[in-house]
């Protein structure tokens, strides 16, 4: 395990982490570079091509992180121009990107045709008009795959599972045949793909398997009408233990879609996945401001806030919390805390009822908070958002600066005054 205790206090890889929020403050992200590689390695030991798992860089975007990603060879998922731009900053490759989302803008089409896409995943009919015309005017082809609403219960968090008819995401499973057809017969699209993408935090195999009968059915159907499909995507979407749940096993969940995707010839098995590949290998730093006993409940305020990691008041998410400095096996805390942090919300918190033996200035960690923690991050109370630093065996690398209070309003002006 990349996060663990060493001489007395909490270590990522080699590091010392008391030593790092003295060196770089607080709040702060760090990830662990040992782990990524881990986590990405029980993914691409099952894949005949690295780029064809897709990292979903909405996970965690830092340049960083991608960079290691697009070393060991990996593709990458986007949902915006934005992250295109990063994924090619970070030296990883357009071509092996492929681009979600249900609200591309024209702006973002052309841009992605620009840097030579590897796949547009089109959401609905009017997208596909959209991206035909763009690749019409540019004289170019546009590679698509077919986001479909397979209607599938995830049986997830309701606000992250996208697979149900009631979501906004993937053109209905009955309307899939006609918008396929459509793309077919245009001048500008070449249809490559199907794809899915059921939710996020997924805890068991078996909705991933009834999704991927779904999909291959309709290959079945579209390639009788003679239109080839050539890559099944499956998504991202396995979940990691934050409460000590049981999470499907990597590779009995590979094994068993690549096993119905080898029923059929010249079909690539894609994912897009994203918390299982960071998830664990990151934690956010605090430090205690303040012990507030109360009536009802005690209090130990933190200097991190749901501006910095947003899961909990969003999600009612549970992060596991514990102290840097070891505390013995033999004197466990019997002090009960709601972790809260500064934020003007009764919702800014990090945890309910936890036993955590730490006092003012002592540095506590949240765990598994590399996937969507700096990535929803904000600026919410005017709070400049964290540092994040990658540790590598005993290298540190700080790969964001903490911000400074001017780059918050950069940008603004007062009204009337001179631009
Ligand atoms: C289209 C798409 N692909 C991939 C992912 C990554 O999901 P996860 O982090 O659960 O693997 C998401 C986020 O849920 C997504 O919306
Ligand atoms: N942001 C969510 C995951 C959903 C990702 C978007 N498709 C989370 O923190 O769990």
């Amino acid at each position: 395990m990349a996060f663990e205790y060493r001489n007395g206090s909490l270590h990522a890889d080699a590091v010392d982490l008391n030593q790092l929020a003295h060196d770089y403050g607080t709040p702060l992200y760090v990830y662990s570079a040992q782990q990524i590689r881990a986590n990405w390695k029980q993914f691409a030991d099952h894949w005949p091509q690295p780029h064809q798992l897709c990292y979903a860089v909405k996970a965690n975007s830092n340049l960083g992180v991608l960079h290691l990603l697009a070393q060991l060879g990996a593709g990458f998922d986007i949902v915006s121009g934005g992250e295109l731009a990063r994924v090619i900053a970070a030296g990883g490759k357009a071509s092996a990107t492929v681009f979600s989302g249900v609200g591309k803008s024209k702006e973002e089409i052309a841009y992605a045709l620009e840097q030579g896409i590897g796949c547009f995943n089109v959401e609905s009919a009017a997208e596909l008009e959209r991206i035909n015309e763009i690749a019409a005017a540019k004289g170019v082809m546009a590679p698509v795959s077919f986001r479909v609403n397979p209607d599938v219960d995830a049986q997830t968090h309701p606000y992250i599972a996208t697979g149900l008819k009631a979501n906004k995401f993937g053109i209905a499973m009955q309307h899939a045949k006609t918008v396929i057809r459509r793309g077919a017969e245009m001048s500008h699209i070449h249809v490559k793909g199907v794809d899915c993408h059921i939710g996020s935090q997924i805890l068991t195999t078996q909705p991933f398997l009834d999704a991927a009968d779904r999909m291959l059915q309709l290959i079945a159907d579209v390639r009788a009408e003679g239109i080839e499909i050539t890559h099944l995507d499956m998504g991202g979407g396995v979940g990691i233990p934050y409460q000590q749940e049981k999470s499907p096993a990597v590779s009995e969940y590979l094994q068993a879609l690549l096993a119905k995707a080898a029923q059929f010839d010249n079909l690539t098995l894609m994912l897009e996945p994203g918390r299982a590949i960071v998830g664990n290998a990151g934690v956010l730093l605090s430090k205690v401001e303040y012990y507030k006993p109360g009536e009802e409940k005690n209090f130990l305020l933190v200097d991190a806030g749901m501006n910095d990691l947003l899961r909990p008041a969003l999600y009612q998410a549970y992060h596991q919390i514990v102290a840097v400095n070891e505390v013995p096996e033999s004197s466990p805390s019997d002090r009960l805390v709601d972790v809260v942090g500064p934020v003007c919300e009764t919702g800014d918190f990090f945890g309910h009822a936890r036993h955590l033996s730490a006092n003012q200035d002592d540095i506590i960690a949240i765990l598994n908070a590399g996937a969507y923690g700096f990535t929803m991050s904000s600026n919410y109370n005017t709070r400049p958002r964290a540092a994040e630093v990658i540790v590598d065996g005993d290298q540190i690398h700080l790969v964001r600066q903490r911000e400074r209070l001017a780059d918050l309003w950069k940008g603004e002006s007062i009204m009337g005054a001179k631009q």
